[in-house]
């Protein structure tokens, strides 16, 4: 069938103001990790076994088989083509499917790297490496998710047989949501409190093996199962996530986790001399991993409804002639093109924590803990902004492509239920704004005591300037000046937590003070973290970036992002006095005229992310734009259509119709 619209694409494309090419490599990071990136994409695309079009419509069983099979295909590839670990977790990432292995290779065995002794690391990583044993993390509860310190179980040492007994002493207590432990996991470290001589030490980590490596029943004390059925057709339901009830389960001492706390053969309790938060360590780990996952998910939804917003076309023509690309109208641009600048803000953002996180790593290992306050404010903060910006606009990317964006075959729904629980696990994402609040109000107050702020709170170090400083922007060429930009973005920042440090200390405990501020401070949170993330994108711009035509397009997504935060957030810049009416709207004036700029790129911005067909998963985001006969074809290939009469037409429509009938005759 040919198809108008196919053509729409090639002449967007046609339009591009950059080297498309050189984009891709800025997005993929280097030419090196784009080439890895687009092999294993290409490999995942063409094997048959990784088919996911089908997956929205599978029972929870025959999705969960489904995914196994594709998991033990993912190790199988990876052992036969020989793939190194960044090559095997590109592979598995095109998947596109959460399994057990993202729990395996993402915290589980990060846990015993990060709090395991040399000893227990030689004794369990090359287990897991190979995959002998299948490992999982079960910090949360029935009762208590958030709240760390207040898990239930209990890992109580046995001086007499040299033994930690793992229990769980209620319905609270049972270990709940773990992703790989319902079914899969051999093994799992779970979160406990440590009890020795009748005291209580602490949450610590305790490997304990779960099911028989012969035939996979659980082993004696373990009850153990899925914990149901979750949101979405699809989506996170290829996992596993369970419950486990353990019953006076005893394990060796050396199965405990012993980096930063030791228990002696006569249950001496020795903490090493470290913060007993690093017990934490792995969240820290993983929510920096979800930062970058955030880009790529958003970039997903954008790329889809982006691609669609050129093929569709409605009004326009009074003569019945060509009508108008949705993609023209301003409104489409202005809920469209802030989420594409996100996308780009998020990738860079996330390489940065890269960065922050390898340093923080290496300043621990040499026994230097002075960056961990900020590595875990950054991490929990940027997490908890990405996640929930991510979640919020594929939610937008399906309303921005009308009514195509509510069938699953527009992969969007399916992207949304899979993405969402990314603002809950790893940490609630208002508890960890709360932790970055917190921070930022120590900043402020070690201010006043003469102590320098450091790393991304060194702005603060301005405090002066930055209380009393009036925008300088008098027109809308202003706002494409990053100090103009930079300094309304710290000023915020900057006053939001010294008005929360400040009304606190009129509370009779700091505590109080918090909690009845805690709407307050979540606000003054978001605004350090989007400082963070405005200034590494406009340190990004301001590097050397090759290719015609690249770093154009980049400044012109770095202030869509700053100046559509400025429009989102108005009340907050307007009445902390950083900037005034009339600059608000020059502001305005300035980000619509972007819009215009980013419009003959738009398709080529997306085409940058490279992605295959099969990874977007999107009748309306491919590539060659073939949208309504690919609608067509998958609207044909739904179950229901397998026949023309449905199943339950004798029993359930025929008798409807006949007594219709008797009743017309009455
Ligand atoms: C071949 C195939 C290859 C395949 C490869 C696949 C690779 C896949 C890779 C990755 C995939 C990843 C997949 C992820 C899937 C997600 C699964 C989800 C898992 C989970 O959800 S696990 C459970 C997570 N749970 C939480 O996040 C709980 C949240 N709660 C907390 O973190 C804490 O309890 C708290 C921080 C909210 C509060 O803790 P606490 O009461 O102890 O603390 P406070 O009193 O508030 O603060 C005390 C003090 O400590 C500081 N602090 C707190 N946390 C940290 C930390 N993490 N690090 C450092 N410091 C911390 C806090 O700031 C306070 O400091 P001050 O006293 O103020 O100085
Ligand atoms: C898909 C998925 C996978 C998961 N995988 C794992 C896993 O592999 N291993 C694991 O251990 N866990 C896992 N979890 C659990 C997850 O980590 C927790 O659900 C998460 O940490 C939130 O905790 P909670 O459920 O106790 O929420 P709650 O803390 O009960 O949150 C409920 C509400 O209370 C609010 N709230 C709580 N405390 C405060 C406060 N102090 N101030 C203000 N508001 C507050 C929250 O903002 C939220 O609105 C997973 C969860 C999901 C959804």
């Amino acid at each position: 069938m040919v198809v108008a619209s196919v053509d729409n694409l090639a002449d967007e494309r046609s339009k591009a103001q950059f080297d498309v090419g050189a984009m891709k490599i800025v997005w993929a990071g280097s030419k090196h990790v784009f080439d890895v990136t687009d092999r294993m994409a290409r490999i995942v695309a063409s094997d048959p076994e990784f088919r996911k079009d089908n997956r929205t419509t599978l029972g929870r069983k025959e999705l969960f088989k489904n995914t196994l099979r594709k998991m033990a295909h993912v190790v199988k590839r990876a052992n036969e083509l020989r793939l190194t670990e960044e090559e095997a977790s590109k592979l598995r990432f095109f998947v596109d499917e959460p399994g057990y292995l993202d729990l395996h290779w993402g915290m589980f065995v990060p846990a015993i790297k990060g709090q395991g002794t040399e000893e227990q690391q030689e004794k369990w990583l090359p287990l897991a490496s190979r995959m002998e044993i299948i490992g999982c993390y079960a910090q949360t509860e029935l009762g208590h998710g958030s709240n760390v310190q207040g898990l239930e179980t209990t890992a109580t040492f046995d001086p007499k047989t040299d033994e930690f007994i793992i229990h769980s002493p209620s319905l609270t207590s049972y270990k709940w949501w773990p992703g790989g432990l319902g079914k899969v996991s051999t093994h799992v470290v779970v979160y406990a409190r440590l009890v020795s001589g009748g005291q209580e030490h602490g949450i610590y980590g305790f490997i304990v093996q779960l099911r028989s490596l012969d035939d996979h029943t659980p082993l004696p004390g373990i009850i153990i199962g899925d914990i149901g059925t979750k949101f979405g057709s699809g989506a996170y339901n290829t996992m596993d996530n369970g419950f486990v009830c353990f019953n006076r389960v005893r394990i060796p001492r050396n199965h405990m986790l012993m980096r930063f706390c030791q228990v002696t053969r006569e249950g001496n309790v020795c903490l090493s001399d470290v913060p007993k938060q690093m017990v934490y360590g792995t969240m820290v780990y993983v929510r920096q991993t979800i930062v970058s996952d955030a880009s790529w998910a958003l970039s997903r939804a954008v790329c889809i409804a982006v691609r669609y917003s050129a093929i569709r076309r409605q009004f326009g023509s009074q003569d019945r002639g060509i009508e108008t690309q949705v993609l023209d109208y301003k409104t489409q641009q202005s809920r469209l093109f802030p989420l594409l600048a996100s996308a780009y803000a998020f990738r860079f953002v996330g390489e940065w924590l890269k960065w922050l996180y390898a340093d923080v790593t290496e300043r621990l290992q040499a026994n230097d803990f002075s960056t961990l306050p900020e590595a875990h404010a950054c991490t929990a903060g940027l997490k908890s902004l990405t996640t929930s910006v991510t979640a919020d606009a594929i939610e937008e990317c399906r309303k921005l492509c009308g009514g195509h964006g509510y069938l699953c075959s527009s992969g969007l729904p399916e992207l949304f239920a899979v993405y969402v629980p990314a603002c809950t696990y790893e940490g609630d994402n208002v508890v960890l704004l709360l932790q970055v609040a917190r921070f930022l109000v120590k900043t402020v107050s070690r201010l006043a005591a003469g102590k320098k702020p450091v790393g991304t709170t060194t702005y603060m170090g301005n405090a002066e300037h930055l209380m009393q400083c009036k925008s300088s922007a008098s027109s809308p060429e202003d706002w494409l000046k990053p100090s103009v930009v930079l300094e309304a973005f710290e000023a915020r920042a900057f006053r939001l937590a010294v008005a929360c440090a400040r009304d606190i200390s009129k509370f009779s405990t700091p505590e109080a003070g918090f909690a009845e501020l805690s709407i307050d401070l979540v606000e003054a949170a978001i605004a350090h973290c989007e400082v963070i993330v405005v200034s590494r994108f406009i340190e990004k711009v301001q590097q050397d970036i090759p290719g015609d035509g690249v770093k154009e397009q980049l400044q012109i997504l770095c202030f869509i992002y700053a100046l559509h935060l400025i429009h989102k957030h108005s009340g907050e810049f307007l009445s902390t006095g950083c900037i005034t009416p009339e600059q608000a709207t020059l502001a305005n004036e300035q980000l619509r005229t972007l819009y215009g700029q980013v419009r003959p790129n738009a398709v080529s911005l997306v085409d940058a992310f490279n992605y295959t067909d099969h990874y977007l998963g999107s009748a309306l985001g491919r590539y060659d734009g073939n949208v309504y006969a690919t609608l067509y074809a998958q609207a044909l290939r739904d179950p229901l259509n397998d026949t023309v009469v449905p199943d339950g037409y004798e029993e359930f429509i025929r008798p409807v119709l006949k007594q219709t009938m008797r009743l017309s005759r009455l």
